[in-house]
């Protein structure tokens, strides 16, 4: 097993796998010294070699790199003179793209199913990464096929964490998390953003802030590099969601500045019934 990434996700899948199976060879590649170093002392990984040695000698590879690096790696396997039964897999948060560039592999009747499993953090680096991190998340399969069978055997490798698979097209992927994971990263920034040029002269400032604000705007304490990335792959979603978002904030704006203390009531209780409702569905 080749794990290509071993940042928060990468060094996850890691951990969830070594936990199910203490024997399996996790073969780790990253250029970052400190993730490997720290996951080979943990004995999370066997050991760190380059991405084109250890992808021609694996069974699975998992790309879990920044979605740019996914791309390029996909390109780079191409190349390769993998095992022909080998199963590739990726964790990136965009699909239309890694798909596309996978199809010359799917050609060559290469086994690659794109995944994204819809669980994170801010925090970034393989020291943050946990076995838990996965439990019961929704993980999405894109070009999931019957005759997969070593889609099983990767689901199997995860197993201890009772994910909720859900197969799903790039298109209808990309739209979704476009509203569920882009939108909502793109306006905590905004805020965030927003805050600080106004606080920036004030004597208490940011440090007043107090659970409202921390809680709207912890992912903007996110990677950028990780970030940029995804946005430069879903760039037409993205924006699409953004049109929408400044309708609704345009409709509330327009209310506040005529005290129409109904529509902003309204606007706040529909918001309270569909919010309550994700955690009541778990
Ligand atoms: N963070 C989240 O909440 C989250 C959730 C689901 C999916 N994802 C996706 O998972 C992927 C990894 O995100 P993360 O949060 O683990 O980021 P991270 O920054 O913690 O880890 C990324 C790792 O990739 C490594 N890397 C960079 N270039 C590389 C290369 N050429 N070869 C091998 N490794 C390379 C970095 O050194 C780093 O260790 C991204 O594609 C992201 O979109 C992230
Ligand atoms: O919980 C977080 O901090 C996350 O950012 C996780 C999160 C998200 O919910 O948007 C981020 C990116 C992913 O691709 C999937 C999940």
């Amino acid at each position: 097993m080749l794990i290509s990434g071993l940042g928060l996700i990468g060094s996850s899948i890691a951990r969830t796998i070594r936990d199910g199976d203490r024997k399996i060879e996790i073969i780790g590649s990253d250029p970052d010294d400190d993730s490997a170093q720290f996951l080979l002392d943990q004995q999370i990984i066997n050991i760190r070699k380059s991405f084109e040695e250890a992808a021609i000698m694996a069974d699975f590879i998992v790309l879990a790199g920044p979605v740019s690096v996914i791309v390029g790696q996909i390109h780079a396997l191409q190349r390769l003179s993998l095992k022909p039964d080998v199963f590739i897999t990726d964790v990136g948060s965009t699909k239309k793209t890694i798909m596309k560039a996978a199809q010359p592999l799917l050609a060559k009747g290469i086994n690659f199913v794109g995944g994204h499993p819809m669980a994170g953090s801010d925090k970034s680096g393989g020291r943050f990464g946990t076995p838990n991190l996965f439990k019961n998340a929704i993980y999405f399969l894109v070009g999931k096929t019957q005759t997969n069978r070593k889609l099983a055997d990767y689901q199997q490798l995860l197993s201890k964490s009772m994910i909720r698979w859900q197969p799903i097209t790039a298109a209808a992927h990309d739209q979704l998390v476009s509203e569920l994971s882009h939108l909502p990263h793109v306006v905590a920034v905004t805020l965030v953003n927003t805050i600080t040029d106004s606080l920036d002269e004030k004597s208490i400032g940011l440090k007043a802030a107090a659970g409202g604000f921390k809680d709207t705007t912890r992912i903007a304490a996110s990677d950028p590099t990780m970030w940029t990335t995804i946005m430069m792959n879903n760039t037409e979603q993205i924006s699409r969601a953004l049109s929408q978002f400044q309708q609704h904030l345009a409709k509330f704006q327009a209310a506040l500045d005529t005290h129409d203390e109904a529509t902003i009531k309204a606007f706040f209780a529909r918001a309270r019934a569909s919010r309550k409702s994700i955690d009541e569905r778990k």
